[in-house]
């Protein structure tokens, strides 16, 4: 079992702390979380009369008052009522704090997640941390719950023995023992006898049952293992059904179900093991407090029937709680998994930030026009894809970017959005002024057609507008589907799907538009037309496009040759004649 030692706590109360100390949350969360204690005392104090009313009642039943008994049945009315209330009340506020509480964690992961493309570079630095979104949508989720459920039970635990290891300690007086023809009383001996009963009862529930955690653990990731290989043969079907792999995927998965199965069975052995145990337990449970009050029962009459019952419900009350502390070692287990995986997941990403910060040195700055100066952009080794770049893009000016493949043109792209978080230099580009950067696999949020055209921006657009703009894209047979919600990364091919984000660009005019390789899967004619389209759709914007084709030179002006050892060439195309802005740097 992992050690709940000084490190665990720091990390439990860095994960809370925001929520409980700095949220506008706070007070209210606070007064919720009081509300629930003030809640669990009343609870304690309902059993602690309704222990003392067992006495009462079966004292009166023994004695045959109708009355007094009749009368006990209504307070014990009133006693269930009250409880009845409070346990229901009481469960309201935990899962209301439970779930504000992940709703804040939830948006405050979000956005550091999210925060100047964390979740990327994240990615690019290969950190390790495994499933972002299964740490926010899951473990926040099992956190909330665990850490309320498991404090909220251990207090509870906590005052329910306070208050019955009281009761049993002044109950132990009534009880003497013969022993060798003389009667004795020992001090606390309902208190010793609970206390021994649970605690060797607890221990060996936690010896039998310690090795199901393990088991489970396991069991859920088989299961994810099992559940993460279908996945991927959704997201990859057609490559699958192309190359017939259906048969090698069908042993795959069965090889990963032949875990799932296997564990389970050792679950159920393990669990019925222990089930022997617990079963015979809870039945001793019943009788263990009768059988060490008895003689002071039938010896010296000390206590009634009444007095018996009572003791009963004090002993089990008060095991109840022992139990409680003692078995929760498997969520306690649970617990401190999902703070170790939360905590990686924070860390993770507060490395990734300084990272970005000690390397990232491209100072970003007001310019007349796109302006590189002294750029480097090297890769996470150190080791530099271009060398002291400069050069200026005016509006009304396209440049095209060349080089052999993983030469580091994507790269440069990369840097000049902001994203890239390795380099040095300077990159202006005027204020205000909307930059677009479309990549080579076009990115389409889930939604209607409508969503997908004016993302990421949201630009207000007529339906004619978008209709129009669909059709000069050659993608008439979209023109009626705007509102319609598919998987379009699925269903269109990705010539289809450049087209679409190329009409995003006519719908977004943006003044600086930014094209990797945005039309590599479309046929020459096509992609022509798409760049003939965009000069006349945008005269006023720049285009910096990247690409292999050596058509593409014709719609540009100029082109940067990235050697792919640093060095770079920059050359007016021949065609277009050499134009005005555009200025390489003196070496
Ligand atoms: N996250 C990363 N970590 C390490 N190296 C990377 C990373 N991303 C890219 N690279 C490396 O950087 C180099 C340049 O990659 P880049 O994608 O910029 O090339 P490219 O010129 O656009 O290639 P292509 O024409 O094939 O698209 C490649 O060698 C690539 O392996």
């Amino acid at each position: 079992m992992k050690q709940f030692n000084g490190a665990f706590f720091r990390d439990l109360w860095r994960i809370s702390k925001p929520y409980w100390w700095h949220s506008e949350e706070r007070w209210s969360a606070r007064g919720v979380f009081a509300l629930i204690i003030i809640l669990n005392l009343f609870m304690v104090f309902i059993s602690y009369r309704i222990t003392q009313w067992y006495a009462v009642f079966w004292n009166a039943l023994q004695r045959f008052a109708v009355n007094a008994a009749w009368h006990q049945m209504l307070i014990f009315l009133l006693l269930a009522t009250a409880y009845i209330i409070a346990a229901v009340s009481q469960t309201f506020f935990i899962q209301m704090l439970e779930i504000r509480w992940r709703r804040w964690l939830t948006r405050h992961y979000l956005d550091n997640w999210l925060a100047k493309s964390t979740f990327y570079h994240m990615q690019v630095l290969g950190d390790g941390t495994d499933n972002p979104d299964q740490r926010i949508s899951e473990d926040l989720a099992s956190f909330t719950s665990q850490t309320l459920n498991i404090i909220i039970g251990l207090l509870s635990s906590i005052t329910t023995l306070a208050a019955f290891v009281f009761m049993l300690w002044e109950l132990s007086a009534m009880i003497t023992i013969p022993w060798k023809g003389a009667l004795y009383t020992i001090p606390g001996y309902l208190v010793w006898a609970a206390l021994i009963y649970a605690v060797f009862g607890t221990i060996l529930t936690a010896l039998i049952g310690r090795p199901l955690i393990k088991l489970n653990f396991n069991q859920e990731r088989y299961q994810a293992d099992f559940r993460f290989s279908m996945m991927r043969l959704r997201e990859n079907s057609e490559s699958v059904a192309l190359y017939g792999g259906e048969n090698e995927e069908r042993h795959h998965f069965l090889r990963r179900f032949a875990e799932v199965y296997a564990n389970y069975w050792r679950i159920i052995w393990r669990s019925m093991r222990l089930n022997w145990w617990v079963s015979g337990y809870g039945q001793a449970a019943i009788i263990f407090p009768l059988i060490v009050s008895m003689p002071a029962y039938f010896v010296n009459k000390a206590i009634g029937i009444g007095g018996l019952q009572q003791i009963a419900m004090a002993f089990s009350q008060v095991q109840g709680a022992l139990s409680f502390i003692v078995s929760s070692y498997s969520s306690l287990a649970n617990w401190h998994a999902v703070v170790d995986r939360l905590r990686f997941f924070e860390q993770s990403m507060d490395e990734v930030r300084v990272i970005r910060e000690t390397h990232y040195q491209i100072e970003r700055k007001n310019a007349p026009c796109l302006q590189v100066k002294d750029l480097n952009v090297r890769l996470p080794d150190g080791r530099e894809l271009v060398h002291d770049l400069n050069f200026d893009v005016h509006r009304r000016e396209r440049l095209l970017i060349m080089g052999p493949s993983g030469g580091g043109k994507s790269t440069l792209i990369r840097s000049l959005a902001g994203i890239w978080p390795f380099g040095d230099g300077e990159i202006g580009l005027p204020e205000g002024e909307r930059p677009l950067f479309l990549p080579q696999k076009p990115y389409l949020p889930l939604g209607t057609l409508r969503d997908v055209l004016v993302y990421p921006f949201g630009a207000n657009v007529e339906d004619q507008q978008l209709q129009q703009i669909l059709r000069m894209v050659d993608m008439n047979s979209l023109a009626d589907n705007l509102d319609d919600s598919r998987l379009w990364s699925h269903v269109l091919s990705l010539g289809e799907q450049q087209r679409l984000a190329f009409a995003r660009v006519l719908v977004q005019k943006p003044q600086w538009l930014f094209l990797d390789e945005a039309s590599s899967a479309l046929d020459e004619p096509a992609e022509n037309r798409l760049y003939q389209l965009l000069v006349e759709a945008l005269p006023e914007s720049a285009i910096i496009s990247v690409g292999h084709r050596s058509s593409l030179l014709q719609h540009h002006q100029h082109c940067l040759r990235l050697q792919g050892n640093g060095a770079w060439v920059l050359e007016a195309v021949q065609q277009q004649g050499p134009a005005d802005g555009l200025h390489p740097a003196p070496a």
